[in-house]
């Protein structure tokens, strides 16, 4: 596997702002040419058919249902706040575009009931619209979200980072590969394989190829940072971006928060739950196509992580960004727990 150094900033000035701004008009426009998604090109994404297909109960009120359950039982982050922007989303009205949006998880979320999504118009101004939605289940809040929405406004200021070089998604293993690789090695202890099991759920809605070999042992102690490429499973379309943007939601929050515990090989989370959760659109993207997530981790301390995230898009163009914080009660690797 390549070693990814890190990155480090490029201002892009004249002539690539103008690169810039074409690309970007040409996604917003939907023109861009699209790659379709091989695995199961004529089959829709459940992201879109299930997670994101809000039932709207009455005015500014939805509700929405589960697809993946965890194995721990509690309600996905991603799932929670993808469903939370999508009922943001329907409130808004016009040409604005969810810009960012900031959550906290106050409760575990119960699969075995439905969430409701209550959604206060805060604001809406001439260019931005906020609103701010409760995510309900027994009366009480799960998840308290703003979503912030802003009108295109053009401006001479655009850089980005770089994205880091890769191996494009094509010459890489899916994560299934990957496991039964892995799984092959008759060496394997019997704990090991077990754990195998729990690496990746077929009913997770999403393709991941890592570009690093994932850490299925823990038993070796590595720089905490991820990179993967990810999509839907599933066809969304070229469509609507407020779509795109929720999946992005939901995508963000997978495989984040564990990116803090990489460099701890003698400990594990006996509880690990993600706290808050932020995310900043860029630029217009296709979560139906491979996407490199970059995440890393910039600090954890005081039984919390705090973690961070580029998603790219394959040509190199900043998508979104995210940030998230979240508990992580350790026990050594050993313990029964
Ligand atoms: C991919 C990752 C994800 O998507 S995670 C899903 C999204 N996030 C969430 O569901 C988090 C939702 N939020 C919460 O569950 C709560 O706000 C949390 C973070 C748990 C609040 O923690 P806390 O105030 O300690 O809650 P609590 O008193 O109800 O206890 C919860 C469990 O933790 C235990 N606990 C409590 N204090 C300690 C402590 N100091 N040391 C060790 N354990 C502690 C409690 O006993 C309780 O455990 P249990 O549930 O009884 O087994």
């Amino acid at each position: 596997m390549a070693e990814m150094g890190r990155q480090s900033v490029v201002l892009k000035y004249n002539n690539e702002d103008v690169e810039n701004e074409t690309l970007r008009s040409q996604y917003c426009n939907d023109t861009a040419p699209s790659v379709p998604n091989s695995s199961t090109p004529d089959v829709r994404s459940v992201l879109v058919t299930s997670v994101l297909n809000l039932e709207k109960l009455d005015t500014d009120l939805y509700r929405g249902k589960h697809y993946w359950i965890p194995s721990t039982q509690r309600l996905f982050g991603g799932e929670i706040i993808s469903q939370a922007l999508g009922a943001a989303s329907e409130t808004v009205t016009g040409q604005l575009s969810v810009h960012s949006l900031h959550c906290y998880f106050v409760r575990p979320g119960d699969p075995s009931v439905p969430v409701l999504y209550q959604v206060e118009r805060t604001r809406d101004g001439r260019s931005f619209s906020v609103r701010s939605v409760k995510a309900i289940q027994h009366d009480k809040p799960i998840l308290m979200c703003q979503a912030s929405f802003h009108a295109h406004q053009p401006s001479p200021l655009a850089h980005q980072y770089t994205m880091p070089t890769v191996p494009p998604p094509e010459d890489l293993l899916t994560m299934e590969e990957l496991v039964q690789q892995y799984a092959s090695d008759h060496n394997l202890a019997e704990r090991d394989r077990r754990a195998l099991n729990k690496v990746l759920d077929p009913e997770v809605p999403l393709e991941i190829k890592p570009v690093n070999m994932p850490a299925f042992s823990r038993r070796i102690a590595i720089e905490p940072r991820k990179l993967l490429w990810v999509r839907a499973k599933g066809h969304i379309g070229e469509g609507d971006m407020r779509q795109h943007c929720c999946v992005a939601a939901y995508v963000s929050d997978y495989s984040f928060l564990g990116t803090a515990v990489l460099p701890y090989a003698d400990f594990k989370p006996q509880f690990s739950a993600s706290l808050d959760h932020a995310m900043w659109f860029h630029n217009s993207f296709r979560t139906d196509e491979w996407m490199l997530y970059e995440i890393d981790s910039s600090w954890a301390g005081h039984s919390r992580g705090l973690v961070h995230g580029r998603l790219w898009r394959q040509d190199g163009v900043l998508a979104a960004s995210s940030a998230q914080e979240g508990l992580l009660r350790m026990v050594p690797s050993e313990s029964k727990l």
